[in-house]
């Protein structure tokens, strides 16, 4: 069985963060492993208080699963402080670990802060050259390229600037965007699109910690990047078109094994081009 790292933080409401990785991965058929960088009190509608682990067990959790387990993939989440940053990225150089996929998480869906704005130089300097892929959103791309971003184009100037950082692919995705559901790959040579109908639902909480959740386990079970991130936005769509209204705020997504397998029978309509 493939085996696969998430270091990100807990939604104790169970939609985003470790949460919404675990039940990714069972999906997916793959093991899933946590090491949990933060405790977050939230649920879908407010993040209530914030906190870290401290660096040296955040360490010991990684040489915990690397001393003992053969890592196939390692998706990265939450890292809310530079220390965090600094105690993960010096776990990846030490353990080199396969297929990277580094969600620069900075906002919850709810506009609640999860990352301090000061801690952006350590991640594009400390953490952003480790990744084999780096998934930001809209405002996360805005952020660390430095640009505003108003259309495609714009996206993919931001995703030139990010490559130019020293990760070696980015997926700028469109979930903020009006239109389509439209994300682009950049993998430092050409563009590809993933595009999808924009689902008409307010329960998107931790979609994004879903997709690259999603693409580390299909990384993990062989796949091209390109057919990880196809299967992936697959996955997602299926899963927020089947999201739950749970809660007050923005409910998560839906994770059933039987519902991934109906959704890639059914072909959830993903277009993807150059
Ligand atoms: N309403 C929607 N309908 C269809 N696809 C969507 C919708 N909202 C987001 N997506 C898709 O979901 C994926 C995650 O993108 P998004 O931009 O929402 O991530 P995110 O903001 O990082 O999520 P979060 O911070 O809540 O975890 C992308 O493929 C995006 O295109
Ligand atoms: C712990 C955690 N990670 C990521 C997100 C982003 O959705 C969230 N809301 N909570």
């Amino acid at each position: 069985m493939k085996k696969v790292l998430t270091i990100a933080g807990s939604d104790c409401s169970g939609g985003a963060g470790i949460q919404a990785d675990l039940k990714t991965f069972s999906a997916h058929g793959v093991f899933g492993m946590s090491v949990i960088v933060s405790v977050v009190a939230e649920n879908t509608s407010r993040v209530i208080d914030i906190q870290d682990v401290r660096p040296d067990m955040i360490e010991k959790q990684i040489d915990a699963v690397f001393e003992d387990i053969d890592v196939d993939a390692v998706k990265i989440g939450m890292l809310s402080q530079p220390d965090c940053m600094e105690a993960v990225a010096g776990k990846l150089k030490q353990y080199a670990p396969a297929n990277i996929v580094l969600d620069p998480v900075m906002y919850a869906k709810n506009g609640c802060p999860l990352m301090n704005p000061d801690a952006i130089d350590t991640l594009i300097e400390k953490v952003i050259p480790f990744a084999n892929l780096l998934t930001p959103n809209i405002p996360e791309a805005e952020k660390i390229a430095g640009m505003s971003i108003h259309n495609v184009e714009d996206m993919k100037k931001s995703a030139e600037a990010i490559y130019r950082m020293g990760c070696k692919n980015v997926l700028v995705k469109g979930g903020h965007a009006s239109g389509s559901a439209l994300d682009i790959l950049f993998d430092g040579e050409r563009f590809y699109t993933f595009d999808a109908q924009r689902i008409d639902t307010k329960n998107t909480h931790g979609t994004g910690c879903t997709y690259s959740a999603a693409i580390a386990s299909n990384l993990a079970l062989g796949c091209s990047l390109q057919e990880a991130v196809h299967r992936a936005k697959e996955y997602i769509t299926t899963a927020i078109r089947h999201s739950l209204a749970i809660g007050k705020g923005h409910g998560p997504t839906h994770h059933f094994y039987e519902l991934y397998q109906n959704g890639l029978k059914n072909g959830a309509e993903i277009n993807n081009g150059q």
